[in-house]
């Protein structure tokens, strides 16, 4: 069997990717396709636990939500990646995967709350552990969700998966001269103000020297590749 290079991981993935070329919302195919490439993963023995975002959600609220307060409308964005979590555990379920939903967000009826040794067991027995509600608090995002369950359930790395293929100087879709780092360290991506991942995000996993590799989930095989020990994407380190 082929070794894998980590035996515990912290999966971001993308809200947004999860849209495909749809306009907003869950595109099946697209989700289909992501839960195939973790199961290739979870297939090799490595323990994953996931993030999911809201911004593929979010969005088509977004013109309503204009003007709103703040705290509220960070709420309805952690309600959005509770929706897409439970589509995530489903689609997983469907590929034979055992997935289990933990919120930040007390909603009981839909899914448990988080509890850390409770998630840490799911992880030992093998099931794939999906942190819904962000971090539960207005003011953050995703990205920092997934850096503070990464430090606590101990991953050995970040995996931010999204539409590009890395770190790049300059956001790419904006800046066509944009030039991708293949590793760059924390205080550089702080201090150069790169906006592919938020600065709490950043600062947190750089204080618990927890390393983030970005990379496109819209790559075939570019997460099996990762987790094999391969360079792919951007490797953001201390
Ligand atoms: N320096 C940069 N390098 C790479 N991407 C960048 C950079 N600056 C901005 N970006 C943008 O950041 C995006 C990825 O981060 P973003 O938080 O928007 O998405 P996500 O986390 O993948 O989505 P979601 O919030 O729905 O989970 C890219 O699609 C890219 O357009
Ligand atoms: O800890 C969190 C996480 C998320 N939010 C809100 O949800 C949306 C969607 O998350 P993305 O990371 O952008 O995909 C985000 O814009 C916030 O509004 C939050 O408040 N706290």
């Amino acid at each position: 069997m082929t070794q894998a290079a980590y035996k515990r991981v912290l999966l971001k993935l993308s809200g947004e990717a999860l849209m495909g070329d749809d306009a907003y919302g869950i595109n099946r195919a697209t989700i289909e396709r992501m839960v195939a490439d973790v199961k290739e993963v979870a297939q090799l023995g490595v323990e994953l636990a996931i993030v999911i975002g809201g911004g593929n959600i979010f969005r088509g609220v977004a013109p309503g939500a204009q003007g709103m307060d703040r705290a509220t409308a960070d709420y309805m964005g952690m309600l959005a990646t509770v929706m897409n979590s439970l589509a995530l555990a489903d689609a997983m379920r469907q590929q034979g995967m055992t997935a289990r939903v933990m919120s930040a967000i007390s909603i009981e009826q839909v899914v448990e709350p988080y509890v850390r040794p409770k998630a840490l067991q799911y992880l030992e027995e093998g099931k794939i552990v999906i942190f819904a509600a962000g971090t539960g608090n207005p003011f953050f995002t995703t990205d920092t969700a997934a850096a503070l369950r990464g430090s606590e359930i101990g991953a050995q790395v970040v995996l931010k998966a999204t539409k590009v293929d890395g770190v790049y100087s300059a956001d790419p879709n904006k800046d066509p001269s944009a030039t991708r780092y293949s590793s760059i360290s924390f205080d550089e991506a702080i201090s150069r103000h790169l906006q592919v991942m938020d600065a709490t995000a950043f600062a947190l996993c750089r204080d618990q020297k927890l390393p983030i590799r970005v990379f496109s989930i819209v790559k075939p095989g570019a997460l099996a590749r990762i987790v094999l020990g391969e360079d792919e994407g951007t490797l953001v380190h201390v």
